[in-house]
């Protein structure tokens, strides 16, 4: 290889007008990427700042629904509701994830019902209902016991459906619940309902905005979820989480966290060519916000290339908090 095709090629040639550098662009964003993830709040009228995530505000469905009126006509048409669960109704048995009058089967009934062109992604993990904060249920020595939690998932993810969940997205780690919940739901004549199986995720320190958000931060036992969630050392044991899940019957896959962990995106797309789907987390969210809210970064340029370097590495769709200010920016 010389350099002699120069000046034949220049590779600035197309880079030297607006339409031409859109025409030859590998890839785009839209809002049919966009995934929005709600924090739901208990009563009516409801509405709290979360000090970590500025901007992100915690409502009642009530508000929600108002809210949304104006985010489905932006263009945003999937919306992921996690509760803020009261710390009375915690306990050690998450009995209250598949309460089918709980927080997220209300709101996802209420929302369903309002709109026809919007799709419900389902959270489906204990750590909003447990009272010690962990995914899932504990021994007396704290440890995440896998296959009692899977049964308490499986209801669970039934509630989330019969309450009419386009989709649902276990963000538990644990092994074989993709398979399980499959079943369970395929029992119940749920055929269509997809299983987003939150695949590669991570025990990440990123996490910690959202814990303050749904108020889990204070009491994880134990203080850590590496039993279950992966290590940041690990690149090639994703491919194998993965690789499971959809044999168990998911039907998208999830990494998570995001941009830092955007070579398993790359990965999991390449190899598997699957549905897959990243998750811009909390605290990608807050350091970015922080960063906005000095003068470090410029918002709205920062915004779009985060969620394009997504669109790049592989991903389908992106969770992200920065959802209704990026949908505002692209109908611009
Ligand atoms: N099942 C819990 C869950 N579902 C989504 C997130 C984090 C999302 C974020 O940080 O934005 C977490 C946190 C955790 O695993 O502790
Ligand atoms: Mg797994």
């Amino acid at each position: 290889m010389t350099f002699s095709t120069f000046p034949s090629r220049r590779m600035r040639r197309l880079r030297s007008h607006d339409a031409l550098r859109d025409m030859v662009a590998e890839n785009h964003l839209s809002t049919n990427d966009l995934i929005y993830p709600i924090f739901i709040l208990p009563g009516s009228n409801q509405r709290e700042a979360v000090p970590s995530m500025p901007g992100v505000f915690r409502q009642s469905v009530d508000l929600w629904l108002k809210e949304l009126d104006k985010l489905v006509a932006s263009g945003i048409r999937t919306y992921a509701p996690f509760p803020v669960t009261p710390a009375e109704l915690k306990t050690d048995c998450a009995s209250e994830a598949f309460n089918p009058e709980g927080l997220v089967q209300t709101a996802i009934r209420q929302i369903k019902a309002r709109f026809d062109n919007v799709i419900i992604m389902s959270d489906v993990a204990l750590d909003p209902f447990t009272s010690h904060g962990q995914d899932g249920l504990i021994d007396s020595n704290g440890y995440v016991l896998n296959d009692d939690t899977v049964a308490v998932l499986q209801q669970q993810a039934l509630s989330h459906a019969e309450a009419g969940a386009d989709m649902v997205a276990p963000s538990d780690m644990m092994d074989g619940r993709i398979g399980a919940i499959r079943n369970t739901l395929e029992d119940a004549g749920h055929v269509n309902t997809c299983i987003m199986a939150y695949s590669a995720k991570y025990a990440s320190a990123y996490y910690g905005p959202f814990r303050d958000a749904v108020g889990s931060a204070g009491n994880i036992k134990g203080g850590n979820k590496k039993s279950y969630q992966m290590d940041p050392a690990n690149s090639d044991e994703a491919i194998h989480e993965i690789v499971m899940d959809l044999q168990e019957g998911a039907d998208m896959v999830m990494v998570k966290p995001g941009m830092p962990y955007l070579d398993i995106v790359r990965r999991c797309k390449q190899e598997l060519k699957v549905p897959t789907f990243a998750y811009q987390v909390s605290g990608e969210f807050a350091m970015h916000q922080a960063a906005f809210a000095n003068g470090w970064l410029s918002k709205e340029a920062v915004i779009l290339e985060s969620l394009l370097a997504f669109k790049r590495a592989g991903a389908d769709g992106i969770l992200t908090y920065f959802a209704p200010d990026a949908a505002e920016l692209l109908n611009r």
